[in-house]
């Protein structure tokens, strides 16, 4: 008996050996066209309704799509009725062109005809089966009964071209749908004989359109028959080709991006990627693979979260947060050694003053779609100690020293591992409040007074005060040569002993309205581990002492 896998028909490639598109790149945009409203919505639980549809379609024109596939208005009346709304209201921009979708069959293309009346550009796009599949099993006919469909489909169109409004400019365009299953002498034998019929010249071109309807074949192989086509096709120069990728095999951009170096000069898509079962290629994801690579789209995608939005409340579909370039996670890392790499990242982007984006990780910088900054990093049990100085840096000002990380980076693992939830930005903040700055036992500082004096030269600081330890208050003096200098030596000299200043920074932050000073002061315990401290003051002497009187107070905890 035969496994179950053995009852699939395997894909043969077509003999190509001197191809040459694995050597080309890609260096410009293409002529892109949205599906979004037709192959996109025919895919939809719930087709677009014409509000929505109208909406849709002016997000397109905003994002800059020339050519946009509006419907398939002989389907039913409410796809007629969009598209007169559309011409009717003039809803559609000069440098717009519509184009709509027909079998090629007679009643329909006539009532496409109808239906177009009155607008300005229209591309009228016609198909037909032709793979062998389809031919064996739909319509039962061999190729030229194929070939006989599609040229009375495409004679019929000139015919009706012909008669149509003069304000009204048409140009066509032929799919032999299903051409990833077609042998490649077929699509070529049919193509040319639809342009032939059609009266396609170099200067009125015809779109010859190459779906992979459903992919059959990794990229390459398809790669392979696009590049077939283009080098094959009689009166080439009076074609356009076109390219029509879905994502079967999760390849639909591998298509798109091969087919375009084989020769392909359009892309047919859809935003996010709805279509029929897994989807249209994404025109988000391809544009913006260009864009990464130093080519303009000639899209714009600088508002990714309005365009989702739209996206979303039209189709009723959800962007998923994995979604290249558009989902909600993109710009985020939660794991340690992303974060840290990343906040390195920007920083050498600011020290370096460097023209090119290089933060590891981040293949687009978010703000050129919209996107912020604040949520890259994210923080949970996998984060480390850069990913939560990163965040009390972005978003309260407090650049802890690089010595304290991992002190306050275990803080908030322990956290992180405790909750087994993500930590908020304001998660983190409660515990470096409640870990540094919210602790007053048992020494607090009482009354201080600090005085710069000098001797043969030398400069030194007097510290005078008290400390409360527990209920007792004790009053302290000494002198060094600076404030922490000073303070310690009076701590020592009422038996707090045993730590040893190792490292102080400071900066600037405001609160509120005020500004502060902020101090972090790294002792040596008398264990001989290390011990951080922080204090706040409007005084940056006093924030020192209030910064070693937190270290020691943590360090008896
Ligand atoms: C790959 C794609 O996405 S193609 C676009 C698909 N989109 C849609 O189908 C959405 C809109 N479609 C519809 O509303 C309907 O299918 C209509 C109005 C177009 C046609 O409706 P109907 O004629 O009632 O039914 P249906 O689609 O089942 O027609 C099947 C017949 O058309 C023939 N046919 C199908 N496609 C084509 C074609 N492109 N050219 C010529 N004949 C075709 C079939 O062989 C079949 O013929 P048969 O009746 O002799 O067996
Ligand atoms: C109508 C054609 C172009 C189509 O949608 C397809 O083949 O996927
Ligand atoms: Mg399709």
């Amino acid at each position: 008996m035969k496994a179950a896998f053995e009852k699939y028909i395997p894909f043969v490639p077509i003999n190509l050996k001197d191809r040459q598109w694995p050597d080309k790149a890609i260096d410009r945009a293409p002529i892109w066209c949205s599906v979004d409203l037709r192959d996109g919505n025919q895919a939809l639980v719930e087709p677009m309704n014409l509000q929505e549809k109208v909406t849709f379609f002016k997000l397109l024109v905003d994002m800059g799509f020339k050519e946009i596939e509006v419907g398939f208005p002989s389907a039913s009346e409410t796809e007629y009725e969009i598209l007169r709304t559309l011409i009717d209201q003039n809803l559609i921009p000069d440098d717009v062109t519509i184009q709509v979708l027909v079998q090629a069959r007679e009643h329909l293309i006539e009532k496409t005809f109808e239906a177009i009346r009155g607008a300005k550009n229209v591309i009228v796009h016609f198909y037909n089966s032709t793979s062998a599949l389809q031919r064996k099993v739909v319509f039962k006919k061999d190729m030229d009964g194929i070939i006989d469909i599609a040229v009375k489909g495409a004679r019929l169109i000139r015919q009706l071209a012909a008669k149509a409004d003069k304000g009204t400019s048409i140009r066509f365009e032929y799919s032999p749908e299903s051409f990833s299953g077609t042998e490649v002498e077929n699509s070529v034998k049919i193509c040319a004989k639809v342009m032939e019929a059609i009266g396609a010249t170099k200067d009125n071109k015809i779109i010859i359109n190459l779906p992979s309807t459903v992919q059959v074949s990794s990229s390459n192989h398809f790669a392979d028959q696009v590049e077939y086509v283009c080098r094959n096709l009689p009166n080439r120069e009076a074609a356009i080709i076109s390219i029509h990728p879905h994502n079967d095999r999760g390849t639909g951009i591998a298509d798109a991006e091969f087919a375009l170096m084989a020769g392909a000069d359009r892309i047919e898509g859809t935003i996010f990627g709805n279509g029929e079962r897994t989807g249209n290629v994404d025109i988000i994801t391809l544009g913006l693979n260009m864009y990464t690579q130093g080519v303009d789209p000639r899209l714009d995608f600088s508002d990714i979260n309005h365009i989702k939005e739209v996206y979303e409340a039209c189709t009723k579909m959800k962007v998923h947060e994995r979604q290249p370039y558009g989902g909600e996670l993109v710009f985020t890392a939660f794991s340690g050694s992303h974060q840290d790499a990343i906040n390195k990242g920007f920083e050498y982007m600011k020290d370096s003053g460097t023209e090119y984006w290089e933060v590891p990780y981040l293949p687009i910088d978010p703000s050129d779609i919209g996107r912020q900054y604040d949520p890259v990093i994210r923080i949970n049990s996998q984060s480390g100690k850069g990913g939560a100085a990163f965040i009390m840096q972005q978003n309260f000002g407090y650049n802890l020293p690089k010595a304290m990380h991992p002190e306050f980076g275990n803080i908030v693992k322990a956290e992180a591992d405790r909750t087994g939830k993500e930590l908020s930005a304001q998660d983190i903040m409660d515990l470096f409040n409640d870990e540094y700055l919210k602790i007053t036992g048992p020494f607090s500082l009482r009354r201080h007074k600090i005085e710069e004096g000098g001797q043969n030269g030398n400069s030194f600081v007097h510290f005078e005060g008290s400390i409360r330890k527990s209920d007792e208050e004790l009053n302290i003096e000494g002198e060094g040569n600076g404030p922490i200098d000073a303070f310690f030596n009076a701590l020592n000299k009422v038996g707090i002993e045993g730590y040893e200043f190792i490292s102080y920074h400071e900066h600037a932050i405001s609160t509120g309205s005020n500004a502060k000073a902020v101090a972090y002061i790294e002792l040596k315990r008398p264990d001989g581990g290390h011990v951080f401290g922080v204090g706040i003051e409007s005084n940056i002497n006093i924030a020192s002492i209030k910064g070693v009187l937190c270290a020691i107070n943590r360090s008896l905890k």
